[in-house]
């Protein structure tokens, strides 16, 4: 990491933003030129990598924002927040940047607990506009004078909530009317390219002579001018185009723009203007993600983020080591091939190509592939008027963004009892993106909602397969499958459909029929990916080990013989403990009067931090060493047998 006592002489005697408010207005190119510049080095060096396009789009306009508006006094609401970097470095963490997303690290997303810069939690789009129209309507209601500056993109711009929020916010409420500006950054990227109406939309808003007549001439207007001066002749000069009504203003917003979102001399002018006009205002700012690094700028899908540490004067390489399949690709395969068995198979993604692994199917079926954009709400409901035809979808989703659509989930695939096939990606924890990413819920959330099957394969054949099953299922099914590669299990190109509802026996206890003397029998009853920690903790206790493989529909009978032929049984799942697999098998128990003990692993009732996967599932204690040692202190000492079970 570059001493930035040296390299970054400006940026370095920046600490608060009231500190870059004190500079001449001369020297924020240099300011921004530093900071692009550490942003780039900082990720360029860090192992756990991060978002790279967006940060590198947003320099100039962090800067000017901080410049114009009083921060923390103005909230400043960043929409997804993978944008944000810049705002961390000139908001006191500079220094800490390097931490980022790091496990101890701050936060790769605004975190309302990490700084007072920092107005909202974000790491989901599109809610900025709603939580800065909440801002404003309270500081009018307090009678505070304050702006609330809603930045969101134009990827996140795709998304109804976004617009959930514009149609309530460019009105008055009770007479009372927020005082917000909402900043669209329009780099004409999502990860992937955007794609929907908006996208052609905001393009026809920044071709032709309007752009070109707003940028040249917004250079002149707002050069030097005097505020009132400023004001008379930018509406001059803008009423004297053919200023199309934006969509913006049918919501109420009154709208500037587009400008160019790096030329802080039409940035700032322009922000100083629309922070001093009450009520809705909407400036639409032209960047480009990846912005003064040609890498990126050249290919914004591939820089969307960095993976770990990389070399700036050449980018990102890819490794040459064979790496293990990740189950996002063993899904994409499977997606691939099972495409050509079935021709009634199609594929939907809100805006995650990339992320799930769908560029092969993309360019082999692309009238069979469907990016929706931000939308997952839409995505699952489309995916349900597909199946109503008779075709079959498959709805490839963060587990973490299924969230956005559980009414669509319930409401719309599963009391309609359709064949919707859920692949669920990231399901448990994530990493570095960190809590607001864990994919930690969606067994809780899905196994109660009826007709709905949940799926947890262990490894990545049993990820192809579980696939495979869940696609000849002919109600709404979800398979779960973590973020990176497995154990390694080759993928078996035959697809052999999995016994409905059946779990396996992967071990048996050595220990005889005890009830009540010596070591006690103990089964674990693995869900997905943590059967192979079970299987070691087993090896050490000598224990019985279940793949359950189904959380729902339950392998009932297999519960029911482990409890009548064991004197314990332990629940592992990557996933909450609350509402969980674990859950589950306590209601066969219950509903069978068996009172054998039940130890329930999974993850904890609260938020984990960003941080290595490894080490945090060993804080949770669902690693080897931990499943053992809850084991232990549960059901040992070795000699003594857990009481319920002498009753
Ligand atoms: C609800 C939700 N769905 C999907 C994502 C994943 N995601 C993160 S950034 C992004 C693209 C955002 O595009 P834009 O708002 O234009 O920001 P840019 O990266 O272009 O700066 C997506 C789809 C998310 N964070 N939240
Ligand atoms: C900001 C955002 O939500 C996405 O960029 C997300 O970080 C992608 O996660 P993966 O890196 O797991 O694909
Ligand atoms: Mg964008």
């Amino acid at each position: 990491m570059t001493d930035t006592a040296s390299s970054y002489p400006l940026l370095r005697t920046i600490n608060t933003p009231a500190q870059l408010r004190a500079l001449p207005r001369t020297q924020l190119r240099q300011l921004a030129d530093e900071l692009r510049a550490y942003v780039l080095d900082t990720l360029a060096n860090s192992k756990v990598g991060g978002h790279l396009g967006s940060n590198l789009g947003t320099v100039e306009l962090t800067v000017a924002l901080h410049y114009v508006f009083d921060t923390p006094h103005d909230r400043l609401v960043w929409d997804v927040g993978h944008q944000t970097y810049p705002h961390k470095v000139l908001t006191g963490r500079r220094d800490e940047l390097p931490t980022i997303r790091h496990f101890g690290g701050i936060s790769g997303f605004p975190r309302r607990e990490e700084s007072e810069y920092d107005t909202f939690g974000v790491g989901h789009s599109s809610t900025s506009i709603s939580a800065a129209h909440g801002m404003a309507m309270a500081a009018k209601l307090k009678g505070e004078a304050r702006k609330a500056v809603a930045i969101i993109g134009d990827g996140a711009m795709t998304a109804g909530m976004a617009f959930e929020a514009l149609n309530n916010a460019g009105i008055a409420h009770g007479g009372l009317m927020g005082d917000m500006l909402v900043v669209l950054n329009d780099n004409d990227m999502s990860i992937s390219p955007p794609v929907g109406a908006l996208n052609k939309y905001l393009a026809r808003l920044m071709s032709g002579k309007f752009y070109a007549k707003a940028r040249e001439g917004a250079k002149s207007v707002l050069r030097h001018t005097p505020l009132y001066e400023l004001a008379r002749r930018f509406e001059e000069h803008t009423k004297g185009m053919v200023v199309p009504g934006t969509i913006f203003e049918e919501f109420g917003f009154n709208y500037v723009g587009p400008i160019d979102g790096h030329d802080l001399d039409s940035l700032i002018p322009t922000l100083e203007n629309l922070r001093d006009r009450p009520g809705a205002q909407f400036l639409h700012v032209v960047t480009k993600k990846g912005a003064g690094y040609e890498l990126a700028e050249a290919d914004p899908v591939k820089y969307h983020a960095a993976s770990g540490k990389f070399d700036p004067a050449v980018g990102f390489v890819k490794s040459t080591a064979p790496a293990k399949p990740t189950f996002t690709q063993v899904f994409g395969n499977w997606l691939c091939d099972m495409a050509e068995l079935d021709p009634t198979l199609v594929a939907i993604t809100p805006a995650m190509r990339e992320g799930s692994g769908m560029v092969e199917f993309h360019q082999r079926y692309p009238s069979r592939y469907f990016d929706v954009g931000i939308a997952e709400q839409h995505a699952v409901t489309f995916a349900a008027g597909l199946a109503c035809e008779g075709l079959h979808p498959v709805v490839a989703i963060y587990s973490t963004f299924l969230q956005r659509a559980y009414d669509q989930l319930v409401h719309d695939v599963a009391l309609q009892n359709l064949p919707v096939l859920f692949a669920l990606d990231r399901a448990g924890l994530v990493g570095a993106d960190g809590a607001t990413h864990a994919g930690n819920y969606d067994i809780a959330y899905t196994r109660c909602i009826p007709n709905m099957a949940v799926l947890t394969p262990a490894d990545e054949n049993e990820c192809r397969q579980a696939l495979y099953t869940g696609q000849r299922h002919p109600g709404p099914v979800t398979v779960r499958y973590p973020r990176g590669a497995g154990v390694g299990a080759v993928p078996q190109s035959a697809m052999q459909a999995w016994p409905w509802g059946k779990g396996e026996m992967r071990r048996h206890s050595g220990q005889a029929q005890t009830r009540g003397q010596g070591p006690a029998r103990i089964a674990l009853l693995a869900f997905g990916t943590l059967l192979y920690p079970a299987l070691q903790a087993a090896e050490a206790l000598d224990a019985s080990v279940a793949n359950m493989r189904f959380v729902k529909p339950l392998d009932q009978a297999l519960v029911l013989e482990l409890a009548r032929s064991h004197d314990a049984l332990v629940t592992i799942e990557d996933g909450c403990i609350m509402g969980g697999a674990g859950s589950a098998v306590a209601e066969v128990l219950a509903a069978h009067g068996l009172t054998l003990p039940l130890l329930q692993l999974g993850l904890p009732d609260e938020f984990i931090e960003h941080g290595d996967v490894p080490k945090l599932m060993s804080l949770c204690g669902l690693d080897a060493a931990g499943i053992e040692r809850s084991v232990r202190e549960r059901y040992w000492p070795a000699t003594s047998v857990p009481s319920a079970v002498n009753q």
